[in-house]
């Protein structure tokens, strides 16, 4: 029966609904997620929106990251900043300044009893340790491809599994119990020792934490980040790398012990895997973005394609992402945000494709790109 109802109609050269939505992914009466030929999936309207319309609000953060250089400056719950002053509330044990009671308190209660407790042992090892890895990454340099990667993760898994033993017993010793059949030995001993001797990463050591955390505090959603674009190569460089091994040992050393069997280079190359090609920067709000203070994974935000003339404009409010219509959006036209930061938008054709390539290491194929406007 043909119907006049444009909501539900499709253009006839648009892809077809997805017949499973991935878990997480985005669900509104305004859009409906497509697989495209070229871009893999993306967002379409499905009615027609006016500009200024609310699209889309993510507020499922799951993993994130805030340098260690800004973690006085910039609250570990809403990520608001005052211009560089320090924030008045600072939790020394955890590492965290928060700008309210308020955001301390949810900070706390995101992270659970076990979580709370991982973050005071990350902060103690890093606490007076040298901060020599805590550079720059070097973009020209090659990408591990996964025979390197695969290789670095099975260099340790002799010394992971002498570290697991060594832990394990303390559950044993913990428990006043016989033990569980294994004798440590200096050899066990040693093995943690040399991990935890290891330079560290506070930025990486954030990443897996956060990373594991919530593998453990929201189980059934590992599925959502599992659902997410790919990336196989997701290191930097090789020293990017060798510093999510030694994090791995390090986590495996110091962790309480619920956590230990989350931390694993599965967990942790995973999350690499699926934050590589989705994670948003998180810049100051002013001064068009110049401030970075890190980057997070807000699953559902991530079905959200790029374009270089985007009609959808998102905005930070706290730690929530917010997607309206920068325009008028016809029905089947996709929905696209800018993955470019302000000045970025403005290059030319060949210097934008260059930066998606290698940031997102995607060829360009938006209107604005394949129109040839520069
Ligand atoms: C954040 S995800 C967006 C959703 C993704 N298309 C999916 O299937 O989950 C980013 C990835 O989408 C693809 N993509 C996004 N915008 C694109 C564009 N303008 N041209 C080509 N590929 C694009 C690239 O593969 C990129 O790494």
């Amino acid at each position: 029966m043909p119907t006049d109802d444009t909501s539900t109609r499709q253009h006839p050269r648009s892809p077809p609904t997805m017949a499973a939505l991935p878990p997480g992914a985005p669900t509104s009466s305004l859009f409906a997620i497509r697989t495209t030929p070229h871009s893999g999936r993306a967002v379409f309207a499905t009615s027609f929106i006016l500009e200024g319309t609310l699209i889309w609000r993510s507020d499922d953060l799951a993993l994130s990251v805030l340098l260690r250089e800004y973690r006085r400056e910039v609250c570990g719950h809403c990520f608001s900043y005052e211009h560089g002053r320090d924030l008045s509330i600072r939790d020394q044990d955890v590492g965290f300044a928060f700008c309210n009671p308020d955001c301390q308190a949810k900070w706390k209660e995101a992270q659970g009893p076990i979580g709370l407790q991982a973050w005071e042992k990350i902060e103690a090892l890093v606490k007076g340790r040298s901060k020599e890895d805590a550079e720059m990454m070097d973009v020209d340099l090659p990408r591990p491809k996964k025979k390197e990667i695969d290789a670095a993760w099975d260099a340790v898994s002799s010394q992971a599994q002498l570290i697991r033993i060594a832990r394990t017993a303390e559950r044993a010793t913990n428990a006043d119990a016989e033990g569980e059949g294994v004798k440590v030995t200096k050899q066990h001993k040693k093995a943690l020792q040399k991990a935890l001797c290891n330079p560290v990463n506070p930025d990486v050591l954030s990443f897996c934490i956060s990373g594991i955390l919530h593998r453990y505090n929201h189980p059934s959603d590992w599925l959502k980040v599992l659902a997410l674009a790919q990336d196989p190569t997701p290191y930097h460089n090789t020293d990017d790398l060798h510093a999510f091994v030694r994090s791995y040992l390090h986590l495996l050393a110091i962790l309480p012990l619920p956590l230990l069997s989350l931390c694993t280079p599965e967990t942790l190359y995973l999350w690499s895997v699926h934050d590589s090609h989705n994670s948003f920067g998180i810049r100051s709000l002013e001064d068009d973005g110049s401030e970075f203070f890190g980057y997070g994974c807000w699953p559902a935000a991530s079905y959200f394609n790029h374009s270089c003339a985007p009609n959808i404009e998102k905005q930070r409010e706290g730690p929530v992402w917010v997607f309206r219509a920068g325009r008028d959006v016809e029905v089947e036209e996709e929905l696209c945000i800018t993955y470019l930061s302000g000045e970025e938008r403005k290059l030319s054709r060949g210097k934008r494709m260059l930066t998606l390539r290698r940031n997102w290491g995607f060829e360009c194929g938006c209107e604005r790109c394949e129109e040839i406007i520069v």
